[in-house]
C-alpha cells in the first residue's frame, strides 16, 4: 500500500535515465532528478555539463535519446500542451520588443496564455514603477528587463518556475528582492527550477541543489547534505600569537587539512567532533587569540564535484545514493 502512495505523490520534475546525445557526444547521460512541489532547486554545473540540454529535454525543445522527463505529472515529450500553461520561463536569451511597453507585453503574455491575470499587479510584484511599465522597453535597463520577463512568466500563476540566471544584471539589492520574489513564489506552493553561475545566489536562495558534470548529475542534496557527503563539513580559524609549526595536528583522526595565513591555523575537519581537541592541542602550545568556525561554502562543494578530483571526504558513488 505504501509503495502505492509514493508512487502516486507528484513532483513537479521527475526524469528517469534521461539522456541525449549529439552524435558522439553525450550531452546529459542517465540522470535521475526529481524536484518536489514548492521547492526551490538550483541547478548548477560548469559550461557544457547539460544544463541547457537538460532543460531543453524538460520544455520539449529536444527529443531524449533515451529515458522520460515528466514535468508537473505529464510526460514533457507525450503531454507538452498540458505542461506549458501552468510554467513560468525566465529564458536566458530574451527579446523584447524595443517599442512596446511593459504593460503591452504583459497583455500580450496574458491574452497568449489566455489568463485572468492584471498587469498592474505583476507590475508591482516585480519591483517595476507603474510608471516605468509604461515607457518603452527599448530604453529599460537590463535590470529593468529581467523584471519584465520574469513579470511575463509569473502570468497565470505557473505552478513550475524554470529560471535561467534570474539575477543576471541586477544589483545587489534588486538581487536580494528576487531571492525574496522566488521564496514567495514557492511560499505559494510553486516549484522553482533555477540555473545560476552565482553560487552565493544559490546557496541563500535554494532548498536543495543539483550538480551537473559532463552530461552527469553527480550530486541531489541540500547544501548541508553535500557539506556532510563531501566531508568538507566545516574548518576551524584559531588567531594565534605564535603559529606553532612542531604540532602535526593532521596525525589527529578527522583532520582533514591544516594551512597557516596571517598568524592564524586553519583547520578543516572531516570529523568535526575533533575540534576541541585541536584547540586543547594548539592551546597548550601557543595563546590562542581568537577562534571562529566557519562551514565550507557551496563554491568549496561545487569544486569538490567538478574539478575532476575526489572531493576531501567520502564521494557519492552514484547518483541514487546522493538523493536527499
Ligand atoms: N545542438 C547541439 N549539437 C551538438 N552538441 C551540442 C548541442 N547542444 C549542446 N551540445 C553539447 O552538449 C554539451 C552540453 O551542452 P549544454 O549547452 O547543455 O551545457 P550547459 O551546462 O548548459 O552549458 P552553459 O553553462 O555553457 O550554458 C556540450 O558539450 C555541448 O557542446
Amino acid at each position: 500500500m505504501w509503495v502505492a502512495c509514493e508512487t502516486l505523490s507528484m513532483a513537479a520534475i521527475r526524469t528517469q535515465s534521461l539522456t541525449k546525445r549529439f552524435g558522439d557526444v553525450v550531452a546529459v547521460r542517465d540522470v535521475n532528478l526529481t524536484v518536489e512541489e514548492g521547492e526551490i532547486f538550483g541547478f548548477l554545473g560548469p559550461n557544457g555539463a547539460g544544463k541547457s540540454t537538460t532543460i531543453n529535454m524538460l520544455l520539449d525543445f529536444m527529443r531524449p535519446s533515451e529515458g522520460t522527463a515528466e514535468v508537473l505529472g505529464h510526460d514533457a515529450q507525450k503531454e507538452p500542451r498540458a505542461i506549458r500553461n501552468r510554467i513560468g520561463i525566465l529564458p536566458g536569451g530574451y527579446d523584447l520588443y524595443d517599442r512596446l511597453t511593459a504593460r503591452e507585453h504583459l497583455e500580450f503574455a496574458i491574452d497568449a496564455k489566455n489568463a485572468d491575470a492584471d498587469p498592474s499587479e505583476l507590475i508591482d510584484r516585480v519591483g517595476l514603477s507603474q510608471e516605468d511599465a509604461d515607457r518603452k522597453v527599448g530604453g529599460y535597463s537590463k535590470g529593468m528587463a529581467q523584471r519584465l520577463v520574469l513579470a511575463s512568466a509569473l502570468v497565470g500563476d505557473p505552478d513550475l518556475l524554470i529560471l535561467d540566471e534570474p539575477s543576471s544584471g541586477l544589483d545587489p539589492h534588486g538581487i536580494r528582492e528576487m531571492r525574496e520574489l522566488i521564496r514567495g513564489e514557492a511560499d505559494r506552493g510553486t516549484a522553482v527550477f533555477f540555473s545560476s553561475h552565482i553560487l552565493s545566489e544559490v546557496e541563500a536562495a535554494c532548498d536543495r541543489v543539483g550538480i551537473m558534470n559532463n552530461g552527469r548529475l553527480v550530486a541531489e542534496n541540500t547544501v548541508e547534505g553535500l557539506r556532510e557527503l563531501t566531508g568538507a563539513s566545516s574548518q576551524l580559524i584559531l588567531k594565534v600569537g605564535r603559529v606553532p609549526t612542531e604540532l602535526d595536528l593532521t596525525s589527529i583522526e578527522g583532520v582533514s587539512g591544516v594551512s597557516v595565513d596571517d598568524s592564524a591555523l586553519r583547520v578543516s575537519f572531516s570529523d568535526p567532533g575533533k575540534k576541541a581537541q585541536v584547540v586543547k592541542r594548539v592551546d597548550a602550545a601557543t595563546r590562542i587569540t581568537d577562534i571562529k568556525s566557519e562551514q565550507a561554502s557551496l563554491e568549496e562543494l561545487f569544486d569538490s564535484y567538478t574539478r575532476g578530483e575526489e572531493p576531501t571526504g567520502r564521494k557519492p558513488e552514484s547518483p541514487a545514493e546522493v538523493s536527499a
